[in-house]
């Protein structure tokens, strides 16, 4: 993959790892879209920044950009409520990874446009490994996934 946008997103619990993160994609050559927490507030909630991590997303999405062009990432404690929250965004495909190889599998098998990490779950670099597997990840563009994955849009619109 090359130099993608990534629009990336935190809560306080994310808050340190987000701005690594950040750091480490940019220094890659990504183009990185912060949308919040802006400042540590350790009584900030999570949703409202994963909702607008994922609605750039979308509507990069919308407008013709492929999941090869644009991705998201949503950073939290757990990153439980991180990853319902991108996914309530119609269009977010978000993917809890917890390890490297389910970072791959969200991009190989769902072609998810969205991760999500635990940030109280790894080392900073095991964290790093996981954003960076994901970003690197193409869909397989297997048609028994993209069977999956239409059904999952169906259900969405109906
Ligand atoms: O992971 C999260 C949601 O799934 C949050 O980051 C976590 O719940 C925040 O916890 P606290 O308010 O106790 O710092």
């Amino acid at each position: 993959m090359g130099a993608m946008r990534i629009h990336i997103a935190s809560d306080h619990a994310g808050f340190e790892l987000k701005d690594v993160l950040v750091e480490h994609l940019v220094a890659a050559g990504h183009d990185v879209v912060n949308h919040g927490a802006y400042a540590y507030d350790p009584l900030d909630d999570y949703p409202a920044f994963c909702f607008a991590a994922g609605e750039a997303v979308v509507d990069e999405i919308e407008a013709g950009a492929t999941t090869s062009e644009v991705l998201g990432i949503v950073i939290g404690g757990s990153g439980n409520g991180e990853q319902i929250a991108a996914n309530k965004v119609r269009g977010v495909r978000a993917a809890l990874a917890w390890n490297v190889e389910t970072a791959v599998l969200g991009r190989q098998h769902n072609d998810a446009n969205v991760v999500s990490i635990g940030a109280r779950q790894h080392s900073v670099d095991e964290a790093i490994a996981i954003a960076e597997a994901f970003v690197a990840e193409a869909f397989s563009g297997d048609p028994r996934h993209q069977r999956r994955i239409d059904q999952l849009a169906a259900y969405e619109t109906r």
